[in-house]
């Protein structure tokens, strides 16, 4: 197939930090082409170059044989190339139909739009309901009316910049069909994702992406997954958490996990840590989106709620961290009712919370790396009434160290991070809480390239190993079973469970309760 995209010797800098250098890509009409790299690596700078987001500094581009440097967005959609990006576009108020018709250069009316959304549910098998309004629908479904808003522009390119990374494993299997469609018809995807598992089932090719650098490219069919794990964060697949690496294309994860005993009833065991009773939260439409929820967390003990989203595990965190008052029930921390303490109390009080929304909860972007760092704890540094900005400097440049974050630098305003960086900052920051008594976890991994996964689930362990109580809320299954000493599953509002990761028929048993069966 004829190159639809070629980069020659491309080269974007900001301030200090050479974020893209000499990169060189081609890319296949009909073929999805992998971009992988370690956070920080530079794919979603190259991502905004070829859609005219960013301009590149040095370089040459060329789309189907053509001069292309596109100065805008706008300019990049007129020659045929199309985004979906991390985060969504979509205006949660208005419906589906309004968000399509909104959308810039499809120059559509409703009339048409109708005949043009079926024609393209039909040979994509994308489903999505015109009248809904965005607010209300589950993620798996805004990211779909986000990849009809991208088809409706007819693109010759396709660009997804870590699409997957919102979704359940049945969203991401049918979005990764989607991009095999899309494909198919000729088109050219380049899709960002930092799953090993995807990149199999959906790509053609790979470009690996490291420091800016290609550090390697070509067919799939060249690399074993071990190879590219090296290219990426420059380890091997042996040197990661086993069971981690069981989970990339295993069913086995959580097999021979060694899980703590805890016992069921808080007589035979310790006393917990926390303690949640009843917790109830209406919705907008009267249902109970938590439903009378009851959770003990003894010390040392690893929790995980899965679930398919929307079944009130996020409502379950944002009580438990302050952000949302329940409508009834009381959750307490070593004795002490937190239900209406402010999130300041709740940290002072030992609660660390690394939220789902690290964008709007988790950091400051305004904020530098530093005062993101120790967001909450600048008393810390208070030397007469005066902020030492010096030694809060100084430490923050041994987490950065400790934790790898990619910054330039202490000073770093946090909005310059790449999105894996931002929440390495936010995951360093909760769990150097002292005491850390209770973490509680939504997503922790989410955006994360594997090395620094796995560097963060060790460090949960070795949270849960000094005592606390951690509880993990997470869609990738594989990680739960890693992790925990027991699983519960979400189900409208309502937890149930346990399951008990390692023992046989665990990932099915887990399966089961996310639609609702009896264990
Ligand atoms: N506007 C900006 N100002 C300063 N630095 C930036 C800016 N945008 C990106 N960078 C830096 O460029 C480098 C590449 O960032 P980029 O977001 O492209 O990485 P990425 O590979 O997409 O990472 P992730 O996997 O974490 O999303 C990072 O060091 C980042 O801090």
């Amino acid at each position: 197939m004829e190159p639809a995209l070629e980069l020659t010797g491309v080269g974007k800098t900001f301030g200090k930090v050479r974020a893209l250098d000499a990169v060189d890509l081609t890319v296949r009409a009909g073929e999805v082409h992998c971009v992988l790299g370690e956070n920080g690596a530079g794919k979603s700078t190259l991502c905004n170059l070829i859609f005219g987001s960013a301009v590149l500094d040095e370089g040459d581009m060329r789309l189907f044989g053509e001069t292309y440097r596109p100065r805008r967005p706008a300019e990049a959609l007129g020659l045929g190339v199309a985004m979906v990006h991390q985060h969504f576009s979509l205006v949660p108020t208005l419906t589906v139909a309004e968000n399509l018709l909104l959308a810039e250069r499809t120059r559509l009316r409703m009339p048409d739009l109708t005949g043009r959304v079926a024609a393209i549910e039909a040979e994509y098998g994308l489903k999505v309901d015109l009248a809904a309004q965005v607010a209300d629908l589950p993620v798996g479904e805004r990211q779909s009316v986000e990849i009809v808003k991208c088809l409706l522009r007819d693109p010759r390119l396709v660009l997804l910049d870590e699409p997957t990374a919102v979704l359940g494993p049945a969203e991401v299997e049918a979005l990764l069909a989607t991009c095999r469609r899309i494909a198919d018809t000729g088109r050219a995807v380049v899709l960002v994702t930092h799953k090993l598992g995807e990149i199999e089932r959906a790509g053609d090719a790979a470009t690996v992406l490291r420091g800016g650098r290609v550090a390697g490219s070509g067919p799939l069919a060249d690399f074993t997954k071990d190879e590219l794990v090296e290219l990426m964060v420059g380890r091997h697949l042996a040197d990661l958490d086993p069971l981690l690496v069981a989970g990339l294309d295993a069913e086995a994860a959580g097999e021979g996990h060694e899980v703590h005993e805890f016992a069921d009833t808080a007589e035979d065991g310790p006393a917990p840590v926390v303690s949640v009773r009843g917790l109830r939260v209406r919705g907008a439409h009267g249902a109970d989106v938590l439903d009378g929820v009851d959770l003990d967390l003894r010390p040392g003990e690893i929790v995980g709620i899965a679930g398919v989203e929307g079944n009130g595990q996020s409502e379950l965190v944002a009580v438990l961290s302050g952000a949302l008052a329940p409508d009834g029930g009381a959750f307490s921390l070593d004795g002490t009712d937190l239900t209406k303490a402010a999130p300041a109390a709740r940290t002072a009080a030992g609660l660390g919370v690394i939220p789902e929304d690290r964008h709007h909860e988790g950091c400051l972007p305004g904020m530098t790396v530093a005062e993101n760092l120790f967001l909450g704890r600048l008393a810390e540094f208070r030397r007469f009434g005066l902020l030492d900005r010096k030694a809060m400097r100084a430490r923050a440049t041994e987490v950065i160290a400790e934790h790898g974050i990619r910054a330039s630098g202490p000073d770093a305003p946090m909005r310059t991070l790449s999105g894996g960086n931002q929440q390495k900052v936010v995951v360093a920051r909760e769990l150097a809480l002292d005491p850390l008594r209770c973490l509680i976890a939504a997503q922790p991994t989410r955006g994360l390239d594997i090395g620094a996964v796995d560097a963060v689930l060790s460090r949960v362990r070795d949270a849960a190993a000094s005592g606390a109580a951690v509880l993990v809320v997470s869609s990738e299954l594989p990680e739960l079973l890693t992790l925990c000493d027991r699983v519960m599953v979400a189900y409208r509002g309502r937890l149930l469970g346990p399951v008990t990761p390692g023992t046989p028929g665990a990932r099915d048993a887990i399966g089961r309760l996310m639609l609702g069966a009896a264990a």
